[in-house]
Formats: structure tokens, sequence, C-alpha cells
């Protein structure tokens, strides 16, 4: 029996890892639930299902939670609110079932330095993949991630016939049922370019060797290319159950968490190159990724503060990876690499109003 504890409880993570709790009460217990406090009713109900020992809304209750005595603390909050749970999980010494790839991304050595080798498990599917795929051999084999991306709505479609899209159409994305921020974040490509950086800080593999390719079902959800010129990779049709459970047990595998690919039936999978002129966010995370120290975290701070001005109608679509570009180009990256957490939250705020004057500049 594994006691867990889930942070943002009441969102697409959160509430499916409660459905495989349901599914599977023999081997998970919820010790402790966390939520922002949007949805006061989903909350209060999980909580009188679950009956937690620890639960509460908002960060401060999260980094509590996340102290808590558990065998597992599950990070699906959205966002850089999650980087202190992520930290206080850590420290504490606990598992940590990484859905929050913001934390990482923004945090990058200084979560690292924190975490136990094996500590921090991935949820992200991608990254749950690869680490499917490395489950057995050694580092020294591999020479390519591979990093499926499903292109999102706008998959095919050049740099101009982006410039007037909706919110709404951003929000339709073709395979997976996420939070609204990912899934603007896969529509713009920019959730693929926070992957590149997540797995380059979990795999410990250098920039020039994680390539994304364009997969439009989001069946193979990532691969790895050995030396000898052998891929594995792991596939299964796209939910989020598997890598869940995966982050919950590991490394044990929880019976029926899904479905399986139907192999009797026709299958055809279809990998494209990434068009980099129409979707540049996965080059700039990149360049962020290999500038290191703040960078990362920049990037993705003004890549939250934009999301939000595109979903309330202040930015078009195209401007929120050029708000990004430009908030980076703005950036003195510190040639310290040790960063403390201060160093990070003041890069995170620098960036939020950063990018909340360029798009105000914009606007005039
Ligand atoms: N959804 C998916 O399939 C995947 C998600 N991820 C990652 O997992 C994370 C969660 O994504 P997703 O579940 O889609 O997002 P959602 O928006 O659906 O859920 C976010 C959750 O975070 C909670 N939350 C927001 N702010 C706070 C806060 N200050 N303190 C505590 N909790 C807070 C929300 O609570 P409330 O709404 O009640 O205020 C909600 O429970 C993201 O980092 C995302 O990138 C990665 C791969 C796949
Ligand atoms: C399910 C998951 O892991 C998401 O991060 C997913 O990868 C988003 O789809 P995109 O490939 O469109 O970004
Ligand atoms: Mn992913």
């Amino acid at each position: 029996m594994k006691d867990v504890v889930i942070l943002g409880s009441t969102g697409s993570i959160g509430t499916q890892a409660l459905d495989l709790v349901r599914a599977n009460p023999d081997r998970f217990r919820v010790v402790g639930l966390t939520a922002g406090g949007s949805n006061p009713a989903l909350f209060e109900a999980q909580v009188a299902e679950f009956a937690p020992r620890v639960h509460g809304l908002g960060e401060a209750a999260s980094v509590e939670a996340a102290q808590a005595e558990c065998d597992v603390v599950l990070n699906g909050i959205t966002g850089a609110v999650g980087l202190r749970p992520t930290l206080a999980a850590l420290d504490a010494g606990t598992t940590l079932a990484l859905a929050n790839k913001e934390s990482l991304v923004m945090g990058g050595p200084l979560v690292l330095e924190r975490a136990a080798p094996g500590q921090i498990v991935p949820v992200d599917s991608e990254h749950s993949a690869l680490a499917q795929c490395l489950r057995s051999g050694s580092a020294t084999e591999v020479r390519r991630l591979v990093l499926t991306a499903s292109g999102g709505p706008f998959r095919g479609r050049t740099r101009e016939q982006l410039a007037g899209v909706t919110p709404a159409e951003a929000m339709a994305h073709p395979t997976w049922d996420m939070g609204p921020v990912i899934t603007i974040n896969s529509a713009t490509l920019v959730n693929k370019g926070l992957e590149v950086i997540e797995a380059h800080l979990l795999f410990d593999v250098p920039y020039e060797a994680i390539e994304v390719v364009v997969h439009p079902t989001s069946v193979v959800h990532s691969m790895v290319e050995f030396v000898d010129g052998s891929t594995i990779v792991q596939a299964s049709p796209p939910t989020m159950m598997i890598p869940i459970a995966l982050g919950l047990d590991w490394p044990d595998r929880v019976p029926q968490a899904a479905p399986p690919v139907d192999w009797t039936s026709p299958q055809t999978w279809q990998f494209d190159p990434l068009d980099d002129e129409a979707f540049p966010a996965v080059s700039l995370a990149r360049a962020a990724g290999v500038a290191g120290a703040t960078a990362p975290a920049v990037y993705n701070a003004a890549n939250e503060v934009a999301v939000d001005a595109f979903r309330t109608g202040r930015l078009p679509f195209t401007g929120i990876v050029e708000v990004v570009a430009s908030v980076l180009a703005d950036h003195d990256v510190p040639s310290k690499m040790q960063l403390s957490l201060d160093d990070v939250l003041a890069a995170d705020a620098w960036a939020r109003q950063a990018a909340t004057r360029t798009i105000a500049d914009r606007e005039n």
C-alpha cells in the first residue's frame, strides 16, 4: 500500500490520479490533497471522499502537504507556483511523481541537487516513455532521445495562417484532454520546448542529442535511439493513466491502468519534421536551455504571462512566442550557474514584469 499526496487534485492530472486510486484501493491511499481554490465544491467533495490527513488550498498548503509523511507526492499543480512544493517534497526525502514540469525547468540544477538518484519519477508522458525505454541499459549506450509532439491543433499551418487563431481554436487539442495552460502550450509548441529542457535535466543528455518529431496521433510517446542503431519506442493510446500509475508505483506497473493499443487493427504511425519557422518555440527553448542559469525560468515565466494575455484577448497567438523571445533577448543571464531559490524567483518575477511591459507596449 502506497500513501500518496496529490497536489493539484482538482485538475486534469489530479482527477485522473484520484480515478486511479479509486480503481486500486488495495494499492494506493490518499493522505494529502491540495488545490488552488478555483473549484472549491470539487475540492470539498474530494476531501469528504478520501478523508486525507492533510489538505488545503494554495501554495503554502501545498508545501505543507508535500512535507507530510507519505510514500509519494504527485505534483499536479500547473505553473511556476509548483516550484516550492517540488523542493519541499525533495527535501522531505519523498519520491516525487512530477507532472509539474515548470518547477524542474525553472529550478534546473537547484531542483536536481536536492534530488537523490531516482527520487524524481517523471509523469509527463514523453519523459515517462523515455524512463521506460531506459529502464535497462546504461546511459553510454544512448545516442539520442526522440520526443514526440502531436503538433497541436494548428499542425501544418504557416506562420501567417496562425496570426488570427482564437483561444477556443487553440484549446481544441487533437489528442489530449488537459488543463488550459498546457493545452495552449501544446498549440504554440512551448510545451515541447519545456519538455526538451525537462528531458535534458532528467536524463543528463546534451541538447544536441534531443530530437523533436511530430507524431499527430500521440501513440508513440517518445523513443530512445541507441548507439547500435536500435530504437526503443513506448506506445500506448493517449491517456495519462499509465504515466500517472507509473509515477505513483514506480518501478511497478499497475495492471489494467489503461487499455493497450489494439495491434489486431490496422495502425499507421506518421512522423514528420517540426516546422521551426511556424513554431519557433522549441528552438527558443533549446537556446534558453543551453544558456542555462536563469534563462529557462525566464522562458517559462514570460510564457505564463503571454498565455494569460492570449486567453484574455490581449495578445494574438503568434504574439505568445514573440513575447517570450523578446523577454529572453532582454535578459542578462548571470554567469554563475549555481543558483539559489531567491535567484530563480527573482528571475521569474523580472520576466513576468518584462512580459507584462512588452504586451502593454504592443497594445499601444
Ligand atoms: N493534463 C495533462 O494531461 C498533463 C499535464 N502535465 C503537467 O501537469 C501539470 C498540471 O496540469 P493540468 O492537470 O493539465 O492542469 P489543470 O489546470 O487541469 O490543473 C491544475 C491544478 O493546479 C491547481 N493549482 C493552481 N494553482 C495552485 C496553487 N497556487 N496552489 C495549489 N494548487 C494550485 C489547480 O487548482 P484549482 O483549479 O482548483 O484552483 C488544479 O488542481 C502542469 O504542469 C502540466 O504541464 C504534464 C503532462 C500531461
Ligand atoms: C500528455 C502530455 O504529456 C502532454 O505534455 C502532451 O505531450 C501534450 O501534447 P503535445 O505533444 O501536443 O505537446
Ligand atoms: Mn508531455
